[in-house]
């Protein structure tokens, strides 16, 4: 077992260091003594049953939630630095989250967006958009096969469509890591298998990826780490073969599972 912070290099910082991070809001412990690390363009999922704290990690990376209690031998960095602002943080993840796709309620169209990741907002109000921003969005809407959404409204779109079109969203800052948070949650297997295919596009293209999933099968190829959590703890973490056994997610989800590979993918049967 690997335990994510043994090889990053020294040349360039991780993107997150966390050593024994703990989260507690409400008087529960969300996030008990994580320590994490994530290099910039490693691609990785985040897997564990519901309530294991997996959001709650990716607001502590996104800062939303800081650290309790700090102190020695609290480490609670981004890119070696421990503080940062908003924008240093935007123009290297792109948050990709359910949550999201629900603040989308109007009629806002794929263009708009796309577009809408300029400014952090939930679609256009009095900004100002510039040609380049809207050079930028086509040129994602084509990346991402959606072009032929650019004119349609958010409210009358798919979720697997309106899901495409918030990684086109999260991706204008050209961030170097995608956070995507169950981002496969209500797709169909049509809806599903286009999902994927853009993420392996997406992760092809260097892109570092951090998918959270309770879905074996969320986890496409090039992801070759994973990390398993439960009770707001880091169960394990190391190369997918590793931990993608029959005994380690058995014992995650506490069911007999057996895992099987197929493709590239991982499945577990038999629960
Ligand atoms: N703001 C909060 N205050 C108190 N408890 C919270 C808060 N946010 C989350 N929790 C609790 O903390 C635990 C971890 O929640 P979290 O959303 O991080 O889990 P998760 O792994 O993402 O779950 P799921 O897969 O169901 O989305 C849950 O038991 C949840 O009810």
């Amino acid at each position: 077992m690997v335990d994510g912070t043994a090889d990053a290099q020294p040349s360039s910082p991780p993107l997150v260091e966390f050593r024994n991070v703990s989260v507690v809001r409400g008087g529960r412990k969300l996030l008990d003594s994580v320590s994490l690390t994530v290099r910039e363009g490693e691609q990785i999922a985040i897997l564990g049953p519901n309530g294991a704290g997996k959001s709650s990690l990716i607001r502590a990376i996104t800062r939303e939630y800081y650290p309790s209690s700090p102190g020695p031998g609290v480490v609670f960095r981004f890119r070696g630095q421990d503080r940062w602002d908003a924008f240093d943080l935007r123009s290297h993840i792109g948050l990709v989250s359910g949550d999201l796709q629900h603040t989308f309620t109007r009629g806002i169209s794929g263009r708009e967006v796309v577009l809408s990741g300029f400014f952090s907002s939930v679609g256009l109000f009095s900004h100002k958009v510039t040609p380049d921003m809207e050079r930028k969005a086509d040129e994602i809407l084509e990346f991402l096969e959606v072009a032929h959404l650019a004119d349609r409204p958010m409210t009358e779109i798919s979720s697997g469509e309106g899901r495409r079109l918030l990684i086109g969203r999260a991706l204008v800052h050209d961030p170097g890591t995608l956070v995507l948070d169950e981002p496969t949650n209500s797709l169909d297997l049509a809806a599903l298998h286009i999902f994927r295919k853009t993420l392996r596009k997406i992760a092809r293209s260097g892109t570092g990826i951090v998918l959270v999933t309770h879905s074996l099968p969320d986890i496409i190829p090039e992801i070759s780490r994973v990390v398993l959590m439960r009770d707001g703890a880091v169960r394990m973490d190391g190369p997918k073969t590793d931990v993608l056994t029959n005994e380690a997610i058995g014992g995650l989800f506490c069911v007999p599972v057996r895992v099987v590979e197929e493709d590239g993918y991982f499945y577990a049967t038999g629960y």
